[in-house]
């Protein structure tokens, strides 16, 4: 066996790794799904880490959620991934000959780029502007270089779906000779996420990307909502960091940019984290609002699973000063609202389906089931309860949970996969595969 490719997306707090075989030949797909590995809370430890292959039984047994203290970061927890390959999955290394990383923030990069000394420092001087990513990234591709020194590793970018997002949607009220010098813009993110939930869905529709309006909410440990309109990002709630928008584990999401001087009077010195693999030039306020925020400064846990638990959902009038995760949860679904809404108008309500994804999307039936309810003023046939409950019991990347079969506004499930997306894209761009490996 020879030509894996290894797909590696290192989010805000978990870093997840599938390996594939290359399969140039097959006009169907373009890549074979061989093992999955994901290392969760990374930020809130002890990390937990996750490991199956697709053949289980002949190539190593499957790890679910097992505590590791030496996981500390991303780059120890791709290292102790590697340790697993060779122990357990009876792979050689030397057959990894393509690595894809996503890359958070491209800046003016768009597309997929081999790592060189020059895209490096590319991504390296983003770095203060995805302070929980880039950096993370990186460290991950330093390891790649160190310790798969034959592979080629390969960025991919998530503000590259957002490319097409018109200039009055894309530029800031600010002015704009200061903007385009500084490149201070909305980027918007998720979008390897988006890219793979796009196509999912129109192959599930049975209908082209080019012909779907979609609302798609990607709520995982940073969350964002999407409009896409004939396939091409109109707007997202992300912007020139993945700071704004929605709230998520540890950040804050959107606020009025005067609240941090109210909040520190330390809030524009800059911060060192003398640990961290990429020195970060970010300011005291900066680092509250994306480390010291959302779901964590609510109610000290990052584990959306937990405050939908302790919500007391059933409660009509809740006392938020006593159940702070009720109040997380009704903050979520008040501003994902906001989102919804200004996207079905600038869709004119054109909408084929509104789309749920991310870890918290993916599994939180009864924030679906909220959502599912609020939307039905906008034409949703709304949610069908059993199939919300039975999301998991059904195969597939996409899942209708909507009442009928055939609505005109469908809402969906998509278990979304930004490593597949990667891979795919990595096997299909014929210059990947020209060069030699280094
Ligand atoms: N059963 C569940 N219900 C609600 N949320 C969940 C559940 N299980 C996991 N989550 C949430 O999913 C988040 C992880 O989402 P994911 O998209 O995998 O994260 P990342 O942003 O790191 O890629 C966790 O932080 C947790 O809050
Ligand atoms: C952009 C972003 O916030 O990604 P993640 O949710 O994976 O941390
Ligand atoms: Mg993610």
């Amino acid at each position: 066996m020879h030509n894996l490719v290894l797909s590696v997306n290192a989010g805000s707090s978990s870093l997840k790794i599938s390996l594939y075989t290359a399969q140039h030949d097959d006009n169907d797909e373009p890549v074979n799904l061989l093992l999955t590995s994901s290392i969760s809370n990374i930020s809130a430890p002890p990390a937990k880490f996750s490991f199956k292959s697709v053949n289980a039984t002949k190539d190593a047994e499957p790890t679910k959620d097992a505590p590791v203290d030496s996981i500390h970061d991303h780059a120890s927890a791709f290292e102790h991934f590697l340790d697993h390959l060779k122990r357990e999955a009876n792979i050689d290394r030397e057959q990894i000959t393509r690595i894809c990383h996503r890359v958070v923030h491209g800046g003016d990069y768009h597309d997929p780029v081999i790592i060189s000394d020059e895209s490096y420092h590319h991504i390296e001087k983003l770095s203060d502007l995805a302070p929980l990513h880039n950096g993370a990234a990186l460290s991950v591709i330093k390891a790649c270089i160190a310790n798969l020194p034959s592979s080629t590793s390969i960025a991919f970018f998530d503000t590259a779906f957002h490319r097409p997002m018109p200039p009055y949607i894309a530029n800031y009220a600010i002015n704009q000779t200061i903007a385009r010098k500084r490149g201070l813009k909305k980027y918007g993110f998720h979008g390897l996420s988006y890219a793979f939930i796009l196509r999912s869905v129109a192959r599930f529709l049975n209908k082209p990307p080019d012909a779907l309006n979609l609302i798609v909410l990607h709520l995982g440990s940073g969350a964002s909502a999407c409009a896409i309109r004939q396939g091409l990002s109109l707007d997202t709630s992300m912007g020139l960091t993945p700071l704004n928008g929605l709230p998520g584990a540890t950040r804050a999401g959107a606020i009025d940019p005067s609240l941090i001087f109210h909040y520190t009077n330390k809030a524009g010195r800059i911060t060192h984290d003398r640990k961290a693999a990429i020195q970060l030039h970010v300011t005291e306020a900066e680092d509250i609002l994306n480390t010291k925020s959302g779901w964590k400064a609510l109610t000290g846990t990052t584990d959306f699973g937990v405050i939908t638990e302790k919500a007391d959902l059933s409660n009509p009038n809740p006392d938020y000063d006593e159940n702070p995760h009720r109040l997380a949860f009704d903050i979520l679904v008040d501003r994902i609202m906001d989102y919804v809404g200004g996207y079905f108008l600038k869709l004119g309500g054109r909408v084929d389906a509104l789309v749920f994804a991310g870890g918290i999307g993916e599994r939180s039936e009864p924030l679906r089931a909220r959502i599912g309810e609020q939307v039905k003023c906008l034409g949703f046939a709304g949610l069908d309860g059993s199939k919300n409950e039975a999301v998991d019991t059904v195969d597939g990347s996409v899942v209708d949970i909507g009442q009928g079969g055939s609505q005109e506004r469908k809402i969906l499930v998509c278990r979304t996969d930004e490593q597949l997306e990667m891979a795919r894209e990595c096997v299909l761009k014929k210059e990947f595969w020209d060069e030699p490996t280094p």
